[in-house]
């Protein structure tokens, strides 16, 4: 309260003496006149009845003036120097102060008072009680001095106080004609002077800080015609751990308002606003309310809930009210999706509010103690991106439903005593399903019973689930943070869509794909994907366009970029800062001192910066679908990371990053998994053992990651290293990273650098990364091959590498096989018996079982069908045509032929 607004009347007056000393010298001249002139006057006196009756009615009219002037300045220096009083009209905040205070403070003489319902300062509980269970707390009663024109007495620190409440006129006030009667306190004493009734008031003011530094107080927008800010209501605020967010999350948003409250200075010396925007986002009953009022509450502000549906509203008063909030508040606009729903909705519903009026006034929003502007929505991706580009929105932060973490804290919060069965109850619940406010009523309703509470989790699932499937494809799920190479093993699993991967693990994907096993980077992004974790599950949301465009500029706005590949190596202002900085070219500039700058560097800044405002836009629209957004935040930092060294290069291939699924084979780079066993060795860098891959019947890489050293010894040939190496390989043996590595594909960025850091040619170096990627940057080759192609080409030129690599690494055709010698016929005499019969097919079993002359043959006991089928002639057809033979061969008589000398194999 300003001290003007104080109507203090004080009868102390100074300057009683100087009159009466006037008027006392008055007199004296009119006593001397008279004196000097007496024989005159008294002669008319005498003589004249009409001046007789003149002076005698002055003196007597003087006499009595002097006598009611002496009197009233005699009154008022004696009650100046025994009475003061202070008047308080009821317009000013203050006669509620002093009412309150008196009546809770003091003990009234006259007893009569005035009984009144408490409205204000009713606690959390209260609240809680009355929302959720309809439990209304008992009204509590304040009393205060009566209005009826009596005088009240009092006693203040030792001094009796008078206070009289007289009522005045009516009066009709504001657009809505409000009829308000006028009143007046006055408060006033005989003894200690004004200094006592001062005491009184500021002692009021005091007390009633004391208590409103304890509470919250809720402003809205008045509908009246002035649109000012008015209380609401009072409240007791919530503590921050009582909003139960993710992690640090309360913490760390709490840590950052902070630092921005007692960064003022800063705020100052660099001419930015004073202000931060904070945009709350998630479904429904998750704590976006909540948690703004208790940060107010933490950093004891108020709160003041901006609505937009006024029709008395317009631009300019909406401006005038978020410059003139309340100081030491928050301002909050709640729901602000539902206010504009797209720009082109240029007018809020049922206000005379306009989309470009709201920009404007939000960016009004700044003031000397600094503005905490806080926004909530449900559908962030509902919001025009400039509501919330970075200076209007700072930070961004997505409440989500309730984490198993949360779900245990809630649990703890309501049966402390029963802690320990938090996690039993926790792990029947999805992560990320229920909201908060639904664990809190479903709580709630078992306050008394915590094991009810633990066992009826079914039905509160079978309550909240969601009804409707996620219908999102596996692709577009696995595309979201880069591992859409395994939608085709999940759908071969008989994944299709989100809904479908149930209670999936890591070790289930695994078992599917060893090249899943084999690339550990994945694999790790895999499991994070899978277990929900929070720090993916932030990069896996979709990019809104102003979150698209911040990170744009903030890979290529700082310092000067090179926009496009004929920029890059000259004229850039040296290496990023950040985390996408690795890898930029073009520092030559960083040393040069300011002096040796071209003149026209500023125009070039410019023209760069403007340049680059438009690349942002375009890649904007390059990665919507449907007028929306489509790329997830992953996508976009790896897009943004491949292509660093070039903002139009980046913008150009964008649209990759939206594009429909490639159909067909050869759309994108190859799985492991789909290969053939020579491609897959070749990965390796171990082509030389493919045939005897292929001659074991191991065509297919699948074949092959069955087979265990023992194997590989036996049947393949292998030994020594190669044996070390392929067993480690096909075992996908976390132990052995190293090898690993070598046959995961480079992405774009490593094929570039690889090539960079061996020759200085930067536009080769891109058209030899485009050669070796597929579309989405990913490398058709490994890093085995990789590095083995630059050195066996080290000492080639740039532009002979760059051609050789598409014929050596890409064209490649698998080198026919060295024809083995044709064996020679065999020179046994069974094998030329059998000949002439056409069953030189089957010679083989006779002459491994040393069946090869005719004395064999015939010899006792004679050959059996079962003696044939035990040597390997297997068929019917065979055996009856061999007995036939045999028979044959005992009727004929010995030849010499027949009878030839075994030979020594035999
Ligand atoms: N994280 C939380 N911790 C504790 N209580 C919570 C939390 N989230 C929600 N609640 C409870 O749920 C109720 C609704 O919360 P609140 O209004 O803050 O949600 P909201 O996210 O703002 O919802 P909406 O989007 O519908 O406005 C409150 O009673 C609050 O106590």
């Amino acid at each position: 309260m300003s001290m003007s607004d104080r109507r203090v009347a004080s009868t102390r007056e100074s300057s009683a003496p100087a009159l009466l000393a006037s008027m006392v010298a008055l007199l004296a001249i009119c006593a001397s006149l008279l004196f000097s002139s007496r024989e005159m006057l008294v002669g008319l006196l005498r003589t004249n009845q009409l001046v007789q009756a003149f002076v005698a009615s002055s003196l007597f009219g003087g006499l009595s003036l002097s006598l009611v002037m002496i009197g009233q300045i005699l009154a008022s220096w004696v009650r100046s120097s025994t009475f003061a009083s202070v008047t308080i009209l009821n317009k000013d905040e203050i006669f509620d102060k002093v009412l309150d205070f008196v009546g809770k403070h003091r003990e009234l003489s006259a007893g009569a008072l005035m009984a009144q319902t408490q409205r204000k300062r009713k606690t959390w509980k209260d609240w809680r009680l009355e929302l959720t269970i309809g439990q209304r707390a008992t009204p509590r009663v304040e009393y205060r001095p009566a209005n009826n024109n009596d005088v009240h007495i009092f006693s203040h620190n030792g001094t009796r106080v008078l206070l009289t409440r007289s009522k005045g006129e009516t009066v009709v006030t504001g657009h809505s004609r409000t009829p308000t009667q006028l009143e007046t306190l006055t408060l006033s004493t005989w003894r200690g002077g004004a200094v006592v009734l001062k005491q009184l008031v500021e002692e009021a003011i005091s007390a009633s800080a004391q208590e409103e530094s304890n509470e919250l107080s809720v402003y809205v927008l008045s509908s009246g015609w002035l649109n000012g800010w008015e209380r609401a209501l009072s409240k007791k605020p919530r503590t921050v751990e009582s909003v139960i967010l993710d992690e640090d999350l309360a913490h760390s948003l709490l840590a950052d308002a902070r630092h921005f409250l007692s960064a003022c200075d800063w705020y100052a010396e660099t001419g930015i606003p004073y202000r931060r925007g904070y945009l709350l986002y998630g479904p429904p009953g998750c704590g976006k309310t909540s948690f703004c009022q208790a940060l107010a509450g933490e950093l004891k502000l108020d709160v003041c809930m901006l609505t937009l549906a006024n029709q008395n509203l317009d631009d300019n008063s909406l401006a005038a009210n978020l410059r003139d909030a309340p100081a030491s508040s928050i301002v909050l606009l709640e729901d602000v999706d539902a206010v504009f729903v797209e720009r082109s909705a240029s007018r809020a519903q049922g206000t005379g509010v306009t989309f470009s009026g709201l920009l404007n006034a939000l960016d009004g929003v700044a003031s000397q103690e600094g503005r905490l502007f806080f926004m909530t929505t449900n559908h962030i991706d509902r919001l025009d991106s400039a509501l919330i580009r970075p200076g209007r929105c700072d930070v961004k932060v997505e409440l989500r439903c309730a984490s198993h973490a949360q779900q245990r804290r809630l649990f703890a919060r309501f049966f402390p005593e029963h802690a320990e069965r938090a996690g039993a109850f926790a792990s029947q619940l999805p992560e990320y399903e229920i909201s908060m406010a639904q664990l809190q009523g479903y709580l709630l309703e078992h306050k008394t019973d915590p094991a009810g509470a633990l066992a009826n989790v079914p039905r509160l699932l079978r309550v909240t689930r969601p009804v409707v499937v996620d219908r999102t494809s596996i692709y577009e799920h696995l595309r979201r943070v880069g591992l859409e190479q395994w939608a085709t093993t999940f759908e071969h699993h008989g994944v299709t869509l989100v809904s479908e991967l149930g209670g999936l693990k890591l070790d289930d994907a695994k078992k599917w794909s060893h090249a899943l096993r084999v690339d550990q980077l994945s694999a790790r992004r895999m499991a994070q994907l899978v277990d929900g974790d929070a720090a993916l599950m932030h990069a896996y949301r979709i990019a809104d366009l102003a979150t698209v465009k911040e990170m744009f500029l903030q890979t290529f706005a700082h310092p000067a970029p090179a926009l496009g590949a004929g920029a890059a190596g000259h004229g850039t202002t040296g290496a990023p800062t950040g985390s996408h900085a690795p890898g930029r070219h073009g520092s030559a500039d960083v040393s040069a001192p300011p002096y040796s700058r071209s003149p026209f560097e500023g125009i070039r800044r410019a023209a760069e910066s403007s340049q680059l405002s438009q690349l942002s836009e375009a890649l904007c629209s390059a990665v919507q679908r449907e007028g929306r957004s489509a790329v997830s935040v992953w996508q976009l930092s790896r897009h943004l990371r491949l292509y660093e060294h070039d903002a139009a290069l980046c913008v150009a291939r964008a649209h990759v990053l939206v594009a429909e699924r490639p159909v067909g084979k050869g759309a994108s780079a190859p799985l492991l998994d789909e290969m053939s066993t020579y491609d897959w060795l070749r990965r390796a860098g171990l082509e030389e053992h493919a045939d005897a891959f292929d001659d074991a019947g191991y065509a297919s890489a699948t074949s092959m990651y069955s087979l265990g050293a023992d194997v590989l010894k036996e049947r393949i040939g292998l030994r020594d290293r190669a044996l070390a190496e392929l067993s480690a390989l096909l075992g996908a043996d976390e132990g052995r990273p190293d090898l690993l590595v070598r046959l995961v594909p480079p992405d774009w960025r490593r094929l570039r650098g690889a090539f960079a850091a061996r020759y200085t040619a930067d536009a080769l170096a891109d058209g030899f990364a485009d050669a070796l990627s597929d579309a989405d940057g990913r490398g058709k080759i490994s890093l085995a091959q990789l590095d083995a192609f630059l050195a066996a080409h080290a000492h080639e030129p740039a532009a002979a590498c760059a051609t050789a690599v598409v014929a050596e690494l890409l064209m490649h055709v698998r080198p026919e096989r060295a024809r083995a010698p044709e064996a020679a016929e065999p020179t046994e005499w069974v094998y030329t018996w059998l000949k002439r019969a056409g069953l030189e097919g089957i010679a083989a079993c006779f002459i491994e079982h040393k069946l090869c002359t005719r004395e064999r043959l015939l010899s006792d006991p004679p050959l059996q069908l079962a003696d044939l089928a035990a040597i390997g002639v297997s068929t019917a057809g065979e055996q009856r045509a061999v007995l036939a033979l045999l028979r044959q061969l005992a009727a004929e008589p010995e030849t010499p032929t027949a009878n030839a000398a075994p030979t020594l194999s035999s």
